[in-house]
């Protein structure tokens, strides 16, 4: 099968405090939920990963293939478990606790690659928490990318920093010599203004375009999104809902933006659509239950005031 969009990296189960303080299992892990969004707007997806032979795994296998996601490139190994994290929400927003170290994801290196499905895949995304997760697997990441390139397809990357997986400095470094390889850069602003040592989103989109990528599209939270090309750069105003929880809400705008882009958007339309999925997706608990379909998104957009 050749893929729209291939996503690597650690998916997780997922354990979300609700108000009651209660925890709400579900499916969590960025590129995961990437590939689950991109899959909900009607691109043709695949996924890239190691999961434990264990029942949270296969809880894994079974969303996957419910979603119509390609599991062909997935493996369940024996002698490692699936990941696991709690969202916890606080003053701050929401806020992580990870049971990752020694999953099986984590164990993944670049001699487990899928080479033929990388060297097929329109669109190859990875993230800085795909390369956080162990040397092995940022050694993957980067052989993946050198894979995909070389045949001529396009790497998508998001930022993703998590800074309880790995220093900034070393976070920086990897993460900025990956994007360097890099054709669609999608940095968080609060990610990229620690990554850069810079605040203001125009300083920053110049960095990612200097870097390589052909298309950055800077999210801003709330505010939108800030899509540069090297030729034109427009600001994407946010669409305000009443939001619960913001987890993966990134990840949302990541697959709707990609799968709006091999479907044929220019960069500036994909981010319109992105940013009002990535809107609806706060609306729940969860990283994947409140992800809109396509559907749901036309709808909201056809409501639009601008
Ligand atoms: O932190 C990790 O390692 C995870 O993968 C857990 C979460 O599912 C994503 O981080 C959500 O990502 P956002 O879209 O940026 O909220």
């Amino acid at each position: 099968m050749t893929h729209d969009i291939l996503c690597l990296g650690e998916p997780m189960l997922e354990f979300n405090q609700q108000p009651d303080g209660r925890y709400l299992p579900g499916h969590g892990g960025d590129t995961s939920n990437c590939a689950i969004a991109a899959a909900r707007q009607g691109a043709r997806v695949g996924y890239v990963t190691h999961l434990g032979a264990d029942a949270f795994g296969d809880s894994f296998m079974t969303l996957w293939r419910d979603e119509g996601i390609d599991t062909s490139c997935v493996r369940q190994v024996p002698d490692a478990h699936t990941g696991v994290y709690f969202v916890t929400h606080g003053d701050g927003g929401h806020q992580f606790s990870y049971f990752r170290a020694g999953s099986a994801s984590s164990r993944m290196g670049p001699q487990d690659l899928p080479r033929d499905a990388l060297e097929q895949t329109r669109i190859l995304h990875v993230s800085g928490i795909s390369q956080a997760i162990s040397e092995s697997a940022a050694d993957a990441v980067f052989e993946a990318i050198d894979l995909v390139r070389a045949a001529g397809g396009r790497v998508s990357y998001d930022t993703n920093l998590r800074l309880k997986l790995w220093p900034l400095a070393r976070a920086r470094a990897v993460i900025h010599a990956a994007m360097a390889q890099c054709d669609i850069a999608l940095p968080g602003l609060e990610d990229a203004q620690q990554l850069t040592g810079l605040t203001d989103p125009d300083a920053i989109a110049d960095v990612y375009l200097k870097l390589g990528a052909g298309i950055v599209a800077l999210t801003l939270g709330a505010e939108g999104t800030l899509v540069a090309t090297p030729d034109d750069r427009r600001r994407i105003g946010g669409r305000q809902v009443t939001a619960v929880d913001a987890t993966a809400a990134g990840d949302t705008f990541d697959g709707a933006f990609l799968a709006r882009l091999v479907a044929g958007d220019d960069p500036f339309v994909a981010a319109r659509y992105a940013n009002a999925a990535a809107a609806l997706s706060t609306q729940g608990y969860g990283a994947v239950a409140p992800m809109p379909h396509r559907a749901a998104v036309e709808d909201f957009l056809s409501k639009e005031h601008p």
